[in-house]
């Protein structure tokens, strides 16, 4: 099988473990031959996909030790004064990883210190984790602790570089385990994972290195108790490598974090105890030769890069964008306002915005970027069905790259929602509609004709699709109403079903793409696992709407691709936000604050 992403290096193929296991062989050479490799003496035969497999380990390793501290910062920072770490390593490349992250925060730290359970006993180590585990015991011996079964016979080797020292009252060094038994594999199962660890100090930081994307179920129980154990422990991040160990098994470990090595794992969707996904790009894609596609994939930031580079020097207001925006009732004037913001604060050149008349002074006070039109009202305080002409007028008057964006706190009241229906026969097909809240009804979805772009959350999408979110129902659903439908959640897909999109970006894993319509089950899914729960809080859907509602004004015609730019924008935004001033205390808007920062990292 090959993969690639030629024609959208911004969107990397999510593969099966099965299929990570096949493209591996082809890009590092077939690994298993490394563990013949391995000679009696240790060293490691430098064969061309050693090295390969050797440079991707500590790529990955890095990466993760990155990320990790990195997403430290939402709760503070990494404790770097008096950290300790726990590594859970199994006997194969998962477990190297996790090793290569762990020397890399020893080597960052000084003060940090590390015990690490071999949970299949220290020999059953493969080659290159071996490799990572001797380069760990070389740098760092005094501060690093094997810790053993209790019961099992334990040797401290004398390892040439090291010097055994006494932190507290724990003894570290590099120790050599014997297990009498083997340790949670096959064989006698260890009886308890919790005879590894006594009670102490809290760990700032577990890795789950035992198993990644080579697993084979079931779960035994001796890891399983180990796994356990660990969770019990008070530990500030609780980091997977790659995939949590155990998958969705009884017993599987149950992480804050998952951090995909390289290729994201269809695997990890939808498991509730990988926690949040992260996707480490180590640029496996780069060179892939685009032959056949996966159906499923996740964006990267790299969608970002058309708002990096300089604005063309002749361009003008017009030319960045006019965004429309009909929204805000008297039950919910703050969306409207939100959304606007949103779209002045993501680029749009014009905001245009359509409320009811009695918020437009103050609104003007407050955000006197933007057009504010007054809307007649209904005698609720709704958009009233009066007003059309407002728009007709308006549109009228603009340059070809616009976009209306109608639903951001309109409420539900009749005769509101029989005006969305009214604008939807008369303006659909002559700009690029964006419908978001309550303006996501089932009854409008007949009255679209030109580029639409839908953005329910998970309760919205049952409403219009009758279906529960899945990628199978998304695909069907926007393939049904012809629209980019951007399915809201934890995890956001975006999936387009319009039937001008661009046939060639939507083969499916078969590589039959041939230019014509396709089924629905073709239609490739993108993830955005960008964001996180600093994002469950009132309006920040609001926020997203106007920021897609910029982007397709300044790409009317690249609708998928300005849907998916504003939602990764708005998710690395968040993650900013949440870095510097955590998840708890900080307003919807602030958000914002962090669009230019996403930019600029
Ligand atoms: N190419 C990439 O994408 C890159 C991947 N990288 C990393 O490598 C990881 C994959 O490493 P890996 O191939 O060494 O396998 P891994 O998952 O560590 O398993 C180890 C061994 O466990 C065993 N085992 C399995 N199930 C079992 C069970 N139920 N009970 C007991 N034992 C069981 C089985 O051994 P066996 O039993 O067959 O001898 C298996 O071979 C990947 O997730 C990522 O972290 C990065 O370095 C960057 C590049
Ligand atoms: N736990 C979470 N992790 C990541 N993103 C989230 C999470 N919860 C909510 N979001 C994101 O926050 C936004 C919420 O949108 P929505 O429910 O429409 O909010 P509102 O109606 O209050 O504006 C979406 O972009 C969604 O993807």
């Amino acid at each position: 099988m090959s993969v690639g992403t030629e024609t959208e290096p911004w969107a990397q193929p999510i593969l099966s473990a099965a299929e990570v296991g096949e493209f591996e062989a082809r890009i590092f050479g077939g690994d298993e031959t490394q563990t013949r490799e391995w000679s009696a003496s240790g060293a490691l035969a430098r064969s061309a996909s050693s090295a390969k497999a050797w440079a991707a380990m500590q790529a990955a390793g890095r990466a993760l030790a990155d990320a990790v501290l990195r997403d430290f910062e939402g709760i503070g920072g990494f404790p770097k004064n008096a950290g300790r770490l726990l590594v859970l390593v199994g006997k194969g490349h998962n477990g190297g990883d996790a090793l290569i992250a762990a020397e890399a925060i020893l080597g960052k730290y000084p003060s940090v210190v590390a015990d690490f359970v071999f949970v299949f006993g220290e020999p059953a180590l493969r080659p290159l984790a071996r490799r990572a585990w001797l380069s760990l015991q070389t740098r760092f011996p005094e501060r690093m602790q094997v810790l053993a079964r209790r019961g099992l016979s334990e040797r401290v080797t004398t390892h040439q570089s090291a010097h055994l020292a006494v932190h507290g009252e724990v003894k570290r060094g590099s120790r050599h385990m014997e297990p009498k038994a083997p340790l949670a594999c096959g064989g006698e199962a260890p009886t308890a994972g919790s005879e590894f660890f006594t009670t102490g100090a809290p760990y700032a930081l577990c890795l789950d290195g035992v198993f990644g994307f080579q697993f084979r179920p079931p779960l035994d129980s001796g890891t399983a108790s180990v796994l356990a154990a660990a969770g019990a422990l008070s530990v500030g991040l609780r980091a997977a490598v790659d995939l949590p160990s155990g998958l969705g098994e009884a017993g599987a470990f149950r992480a804050d974090f998952t951090y995909a090595t390289g290729v994201l794992k269809r695997e990890a969707l939808g498991l509730r105890n990988a926690g949040r996904l992260r996707y480490l790009d180590l640029g496996f894609f780069k060179n892939a030769n685009p032959e056949s596609r996966s159906a499923e994939r996740v964006i990267t930031a790299e969608v970002l890069a058309p708002l990096r580079g300089w604005r063309d020097p002749h361009s003008d207001k017009r030319a960045q964008g006019h965004v429309f925006v009909l929204a805000g009732s008297r039950e919910y004037p703050g969306a409207a306002l939100m959304c606007v913001l949103a779209a002045l604060r993501s680029g749009a050149g014009l905001v245009t915005a359509f409320v009811p008349e009695a918020f437009v002074s103050s609104f003007a006070a407050s955000v006197p970027e933007a057009i504010w039109v007054g809307w007649p009202e209904t005698p609720n305080g709704g958009l009233a069905l009066e007003g059309e002409y407002l728009l007709r007028e308006r549109l009228a008057r603009a340059g070809e790259k616009r976009a209306l964006v109608i639903g951001p706190g309109i409420g539900r009241e009749r005769e509101t929602q029989v005006l969305v229906g009214e604008v939807l026969k008369t303006y659909s097909g002559e700009l690029p509609v964006l419908l978001d809240a309550d303006a996501l009804q089932p009854e409008f979805l007949e009255k679209t004709r030109g580029p639409l772009v839908l953005t329910p959350h998970a309760g919205e999408f049952r409403r219009l699709s009758a279906a529960e979110p899945s990628d199978a129902s998304l695909r069907d659903f926007a393939q049904r109403v012809g629209a980019v439908v951007v399915l809201k959640g934890p995890v956001t897909r975006v999936c387009d079903g319009s039937p001008r999109r661009d046939s060639c970006l939507n083969r499916g894993v078969s590589g039959e793409g041939s230019g014509e319509r396709e089924g629905a089950s073709a239609l490739p899914v993108y993830h955005s696992l960008l964001g996180g729960p600093v994002l469950a809080r009132g309006g920040t859907g609001d926020l997203l709407a106007g920021m897609i509602g910029a982007q397709l004004a300044r790409e009317p015609s690249a609708i998928l691709e300005a849907s998916c730019r504003a939602v990764a924008w708005h998710g690395l935004a968040a993650e900013a936000l949440e870095r510097a001033q955590g998840a708890e205390t900080v307003r919807t808007t602030e958000l914002l604050n962090y669009l230019s920062l996403a930019l600029r990292s």
